[in-house]
């Protein structure tokens, strides 16, 4: 069942093999690979043709009729009365001229039966328009009526469909349902198989290395893999072997597809571009056919580079699964990894994987001969976020007074995503009021929209509500501007934004790659400073505060369990509380400590939580007349940036405004 009668593209396959789709909301030009898979398509088709089979048979027998037994008329009479007959043919014996000519008065539905079909004695009537009194009629006038299929039609029809039509209208349902896409995609039942991998031609990549920044190790690392594609005899030549695989490591937003895209258009090769998540289908055997297909396809356009995002989706160590749909996985994995081991360095595809999730990929993926190479790529520094700011500003109009160095160093960890984020949304602020230029004062708002989440002023906030919202982002500012090793405050506001209903922004003056002790204990601490404002003011506490405390209750755990920060159990790692979480290789780890430990740690973080809300306390008693102050002027102005915040407050021992940003 290899072979099946569907249309194949041409031998030579260039014509016909690809058409253009319009991706929903993606850029012109992306091309659907329409690959090819009988293995793929088996399932579906077979059902299919099943069906069709089936289908022309009954009906073949339904209107053929010429081996059916023939009636009397009274029969027919009593067979009509009893059950609905969908159609019957009718034989004219003598009266055929009568008809004809137009002397009979025959029933509408007879005249305009085509002539030549009662040349031949015979034609079809439909039924309900074929009375009885018609029928009678037409005895009456010497038309011999000879009926030759019962009623059981009807019924033998649904017996025979129903099933099939349920089946299909499921199969169809479901088909939906698993590409949870839109119907365009659900034309092409027969798809299964296919990879749903998206190819641009070598002549529409048009990314180089030069629209990527910040990010120049990995630049210099790719730069072989690009030589490797453009002129691969110079390596082959000296027995030098090419890496099948790449595999880019790091953060969502910092350039990964970016890269593999530039690569591509360097070397000036197609690119098939697929999610690991593509893979991934309810059916057993889909996804290892829709591997198979992307390295058919990719084969037959060689030199060209695949680029699997979010490789994790499929990549996972096999064996940790927790319930079912892991087999699935594996065996799309499996197929993988028989692929990379399938294709020679001289079919010259190379292939790329992306991944935020390194450490839950399948040993057998990173094994030499796969992905031999790794190419770890971090969020930019600020060097980097000056570079990739100018890139993304190349075609943008600025005002004078924007400075993109200062751009840069007022947004530490940004990712290159979040850095176009920041022109887009500046330069969509500008359109909004109008402006030719790009300003300064459209950057800073696009920030905050980016930091914080967009505002809500639309939201009804009561002026109680507001109040105890004020008090706590008070709270949270003033523990962290009398807190030793607070990160500095950008800015406080009440108006809703995103998820919360205030929040004080923290912009750190440099990037951290590490936090020491005093670092961590004040975040701990600022963030309980709301809850401590409202107990304080209020002699209550609100729900507002659970975000604070867990992200407190977090980073005291870390301390404990992970960075050997509490002094009675010592630098020994405890198991990563969020590993658990992923039922990846970490399944197998859940405690590998006593009970008593257990207990321990849970009074270490309890210690942690409880010190530092101590502390919180005493800054806000002994600042209480401050505290007053800055939540009745945050009510009433309902945001305050670093410099105004510091006017009423005073400089402390922790926090001090960035001067960037102030
Ligand atoms: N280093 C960079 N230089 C220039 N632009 C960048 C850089 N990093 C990211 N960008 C911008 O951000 C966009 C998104 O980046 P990209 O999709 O490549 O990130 P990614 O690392 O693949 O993210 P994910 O892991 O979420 O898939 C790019 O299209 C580009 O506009
Ligand atoms: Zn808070």
């Amino acid at each position: 069942m290899s072979e099946n009668p569907v249309k194949r593209p041409g031998k030579d396959g260039s014509r016909n093999k690809f058409k253009p789709v319009q991706e929903e909301g993606g850029t012109p030009g992306w091309f659907r690979s329409k690959g090819e898979s009988p293995q793929g398509k088996f399932p579906g088709f077979l059902l299919f043709l099943m069906a069709g089979l089936l289908m022309l048979f009954v009906f073949l027998r339904f209107f053929s009729g010429t081996d059916a037994p023939e009636i009397t008329y009274n029969e027919y009479k009593s067979v009509l009365s009893r059950a609905l007959v969908t159609e019957v043919t009718v034989k004219t014996y003598e009266d055929k001229s009568a008809i004809l000519s137009g002397k009979l008065n025959a029933p509408a539905q007879l005249q305009l039966i085509d002539k030549t079909t009662l040349q031949t004695n015979r034609f079809a009537v439909r039924v309900p328009s074929f009375t009885l009194e018609q029928a009678d009629m037409l005895t009456e006038k010497g038309v011999r009526l000879k009926v030759e299929k019962g009623s059981s039609d009807l019924n033998t029809f649904l017996a025979l469909f129903a099933p099939w039509i349920i089946f299909a209208a499921l199969y169809f349902f479901l088909f939906r349902r698993m590409s949870g896409q839109n119907g365009a995609q659900a034309k092409n039942i027969f798809s299964f198989g296919k990879s749903r991998a998206k190819m641009v031609s070598e002549f529409e990549v048009k990314t180089t290395f030069k629209d990527v920044a910040g990010v120049d190790e990995a630049i210099e690392e790719l730069q072989e893999t690009v030589e490797f594609l453009t002129n691969p005899e110079k390596f082959q030549k000296i027995g030098g072997k090419i890496p099948k695989g790449v595999l880019l490591l790091g953060p969502p937003g910092t350039g990964k597809t970016l890269l593999a895209k530039a690569i591509a258009g360097e070397a000036k090769v197609p690119f098939f571009s697929i999610s690991g998540a593509d893979f991934v289908e309810m059916f057993v055997g889909v996804g290892a056919a829709r591997v198979r297909d992307l390295f058919e396809q990719a084969k037959k356009n060689a030199p060209c580079i695949i680029f699997i995002d979010e490789i994790d989706a499929v990549g996972r160590s096999r064996g940790a699964g927790l319930g079912g749909g892991h087999d699935e996985r594996e065996q799309t994995l499996n197929q993988l990894l028989v692929e990379m081991d399938g294709f020679t360095t001289n079919e010259n595809v190379i292939l790329i994987a992306a991944t935020n999730r390194p450490d839950v990929l399948d040993s057998a993926l990173l094994r030499p001969g796969r992905f031999d190479r790794q190419i770890t790529i971090d969020k930019p520094d600020i060097r980097g976020r000056e570079a990739i700011l100018k890139i993304h500003t190349r075609n943008t109009p600025l005002d004078g007074d924007v400075d993109i160095t200062v751009l840069a160093k007022s947004s530490p960890g940004f990712s290159g995503a979040d850095l176009a984020n920041l022109v887009n949304e500046a330069a969509l602020l500008a359109a909004r009021h109008e402006q030719v230029l790009i300003t300064a004062v459209n950057f800073e708002q696009a920030r905050d929209k980016i930091l914080m989440g967009p505002e809500r002023r639309s939201m009804f906030i009561s002026d109680e509500q507001k109040k105890l919202t004020a008090y706590h982002e008070a709270g949270h500012v003033l523990v962290s501007i009398h807190t030793k090793g607070s990160d500095p405050i950008h800015k406080v506001t009440i108006i809703p934004r995103g998820r919360s209903l205030g929040l004080t922004a923290y912009l750190p003056l440099e990037d951290r790659y590490t936090h020491n002790r005093e670092y961590l204990l004040a975040m701990i601490t600022y963030a309980l400073g709301g809850r401590v404002a409202e107990e304080l003011v209020f002699q209550e506490c609100s729900t507002g505060a659970a975000n604070d405390i867990e992200k407190a209750t977090d980073i005291a755990r870390r301390m404990v369990r992970q960075w050997g920060m509490s002094e009675s159990l010592g630098p020994i790692n405890y198991g990563d509380s969020h590993k658990e979480v992923f039922l990846g290789k970490d399944y197998s780890h859940i405690r590998e400590y006593s009970e008593e430990t257990a207990l321990q740690i849970d009074v270490e973080v309890r210690n942690i939580i409880m010190g530092c809300m101590e502390n919180a306390k005493t800054v806000l008693s002994e600042q209480l007349a401050v505290l007053h102050r800055l939540a009745g002027i945050l009510i009433e102005k309902e945001s305050l940036n670093a410099r105004e915040i510091q006017e009423i407050t005073g400089p402390g021992q922790g926090a001090l405004p960035n001067p960037v940003t102030a």
